[in-house]
């Protein structure tokens, strides 16, 4: 088991008390594609963000590769995400004073695990990996939508997470490009056995996951 959450509830005050998340418990195995998907304001960012534990003010129990998220202070918790999580968003943030390569690149140096020599080999792989390794001293800023996209997913496998977690990676994206990253990301679970969790519109994407979950107003469909 990658990861299990139980009964996680979430409440947001603005300035009232309310309920975003109802109840939630899944269970996530090594080497699945899931999709979380469902209507707009449902939840799916909110359960994403707890579940990538960049929010842990939340009720119930998440654990990941058998650590209890809740028991780790804020800088082991960094740590943690750092090493087994890799994120990719609808909008990639890149950062565009830095070239493709050294993008990529900057989780690993945060990590400090490996020699800056053995991390631009790593980043230069994944890079060919999702096809761009052309660009690779290109400014990221200069490079097409869906090319960013690709820059940012070898950027999510650098530190090699076992859990790939990516919120709308397509949401930008026209047809083609959808189907190149999502490609990819299929790749990630078949090739490398990785476990990626997607929240998604696009029901192409969500059809072609090995499981889907549908969220109906802040809690999974069972
Ligand atoms: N910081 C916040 N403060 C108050 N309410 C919030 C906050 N963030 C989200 N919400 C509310 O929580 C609910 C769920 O939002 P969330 O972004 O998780 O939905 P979603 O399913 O991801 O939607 P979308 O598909 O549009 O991205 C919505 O009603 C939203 O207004």
């Amino acid at each position: 088991m990658i990861l299990e959450g139980t009964h996680i509830n979430k409440y947001f005050y603005d300035p009232d008390k309310h309920q975003v998340l109802k109840d939630n418990s899944l269970q996530i195995s090594e080497g699945e594609l899931v999709s979380i998907y469902g209507e707009s304001g449902s939840g799916k960012s909110t359960l994403l963000y707890i579940l990538s534990t960049l929010d842990t003010d939340f009720e119930g129990q998440l654990f990941i590769q058998g650590q209890d998220i809740k028991k780790l202070d804020s800088t082991a918790l960094t740590d943690f995400r750092n090493k087994h999580i890799g994120f990719v968003y609808q909008f990639h943030y890149l950062l565009p004073e830095f070239n493709v390569l050294q993008n990529v690149m900057l989780p690993a140096l945060k990590l400090r695990e490996k020699s800056r020599v053995a991390i631009q080999q790593d980043a230069l792989a994944l890079l060919d990996e999702v096809g761009i390794a052309e660009y690779a001293h290109r400014p990221s800023y200069k490079l097409s939508g869906g090319q960013q996209q690709r820059v940012a997913i070898a950027r999510a496998l650098i530190n090699d997470p076992t859990l790939i977690i990516a919120d709308e990676p397509t949401g930008n994206l026209d047809q083609k490009n959808t189907d190149i990253v999502f490609k990819l990301l299929q790749n990630i679970t078949e090739n490398r056995g990785k476990t990626v969790l997607i929240a998604t519109h696009n029901p192409k994407i969500y059809k072609n996951s090995t499981r889907t979950i549908e969220m109906i107003d802040g809690s999974i469909r069972l």
